[in-house]
């Protein structure tokens, strides 16, 4: 077994570079199956291991997959033919593999993926993506814990208004639609900076994709797309947690490669909590030089607050003075950190969905236990701000979403290092 071990108390000071965002790649990746001439080349891919499940969900669907992390490249050649099934073995370990199923669909005719099923965050039910495809045309059956769909001959432009804006019912209808026949209009659509990453990547490969970002996308679909070169946008969650982790420990820290426009709700509230934020030109600096004072957060879809900085921004919380309440819309069970940052002494308590905090609480360190991916960072955070020593377990969490979190805090002045368990002595795994 593998722990990050934290020693709380040091300020981080210094510049950290954030990586090309994981909620980009994963669609983009998927989508890239749609090219059947030429080669996909995506760069500033960065090395997660939810990148080499997808990598490994396009092989299994007969894709030429060459990875290059040293690069942060991969490039993807789908034009032979393709098989229509996503295996439960991949859609099980990591949810964006529901993502091939409209390129698949719109390639193939039919299309037979594993469901996806619920996680710790919540439930997460795919009837909107399903809905879309429907509108489309398609035929959808359920059996043996798997969803088919299938259309005799193209899918159909249609309008589909989404009764969530739910970001991967999006990108899905949006892949779909830019092989079908016709115009698709999709309403209420999610508007995140990582649909129109997908939107600008389908057009490069010669999809007509017209206004991702705003809440109405019309896709305008083509007989072919062809492979092209396309560059990921920077991760902006990535970027928040080094904002939080800067704002916890009271230092000062440059976060290059960040999107402050991609940002704003997080800004906004960081700096109605009294933390310093300027852009300048080498990236958007983080200051604090004072006690923090709590605030009210409700998490919504894009431009809202973003549920992925939810468990994070509270781990900041817990260090502010003052009642704070953190209200989570998006996922209804995305709490699952709250007690193990009570095992760190948090003073927090639920209250249906929303939690409600008075501080500051005096974090101690603590044996805890990622939940899920954000909640891996949470408690990492958590105790970088803790009097002593946190241990944080299941990190398989964190390697989903950040690329070797721990050197990139250390070189920031942190004392954090990844051990190996398995004798009774903690092995150190890597230093800076
Ligand atoms: C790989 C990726 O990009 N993951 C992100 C994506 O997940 P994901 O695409 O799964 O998130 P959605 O926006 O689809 O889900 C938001 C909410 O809508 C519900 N829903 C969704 C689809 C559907 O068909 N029916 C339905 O009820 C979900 O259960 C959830 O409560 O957006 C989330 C919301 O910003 C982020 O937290 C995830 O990090
Ligand atoms: C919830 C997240 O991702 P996923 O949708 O891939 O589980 C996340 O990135 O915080």
């Amino acid at each position: 077994m593998e722990k990050i071990v934290v020693k709380g108390g040091h300020k981080l000071i210094g510049k950290v570079r954030v990586e090309g965002a994981k909620n980009a790649v994963l669609p983009v990746l998927a989508g890239a199956l749609l090219a059947t001439k030429g080669k996909n080349i995506i760069r500033d891919v960065a090395n997660l291991a939810d990148v080499y499940t997808i990598n490994e969900v396009l092989k299994s669907l007969g894709a030429t997959v060459e990875y290059f992390p040293e690069k942060n490249e991969v490039i993807i050649d789908s034009s032979s033919t393709l098989s229509s099934e996503a295996e439960f073995e991949y859609v099980s370990k990591m949810r964006a593999s529901i993502l091939v199923m409209g390129p698949i669909l719109a390639r193939n005719g039919f299309a037979r993926v594993s469901l996806p099923g619920g996680c710790a965050i919540g439930s997460r039910p795919i009837d909107q993506h399903l809905k879309g495809f429907k509108a489309m045309g398609a035929e959808i059956s359920f059996g043996h814990g798997y969803v088919e769909a299938k259309i005799d001959g193209r899918l159909k432009g249609a309008k589909i208004y989404l009764d969530f804006p739910s970001v991967g019912a999006t990108e899905n209808i949006m892949s779909a639609a830019a092989l079908a026949e016709g115009t698709t209009f999709i309403e209420n659509a999610a508007r995140e900076p990582e649909i129109v990453d997908l939107a600008n990547f389908i057009n490069e490969m010669g999809g007509r994709v017209i206004g991702a970002g705003t809440d109405t996308i019309r896709i305008e679909g083509v007989y072919e797309l062809e492979g092209t070169l396309h560059h990921i946008i920077p991760d902006r969650i990535e970027a928040g947690t080094f904002m939080v982790a800067a704002a916890i420990t009271k230092g000062d820290v440059t976060i290059v490669n960040a999107i402050p426009e991609h940002m704003t709700a997080l800004i906004a509230k960081m700096k109605e909590m009294g933390v310093h934020i300027n852009e300048e030109e080498d990236g958007l600096r983080i200051r604090v030089d004072k006690t923090l004072k709590s605030v009210d957060i409700k998490t919504m879809p894009h431009p809202g607050f973003p549920t992925d900085m939810q468990s994070q921004v509270m781990a900041l919380m817990l260090t502010a003075t003052g009642n704070g309440m953190i209200t989570e819309t998006v996922f209804e069970n995305r709490f699952m950190h709250v007690e193990e940052l009570r095992r760190m002494n948090g003073n927090i308590k639920i209250d249906g969905r929303s939690v409600i905090m008075q501080g500051p609480s005096n974090l101690q360190g603590a044996e805890v236990a990622a939940t899920d991916l954000r909640a891996a960072a949470a408690l990492i955070l958590a105790g970088l701000a803790s009097e002593g020593v946190t241990r944080v377990t299941e990190l398989y969490h964190l390697d989903r979403g950040y690329v070797n979190f721990h050197l990139k805090l250390a070189a920031l002045g942190a004392d954090i290092e990844r051990v190996s368990t398995e004798s009774s002595d903690e092995v150190v795994m890597q230093t800076v």
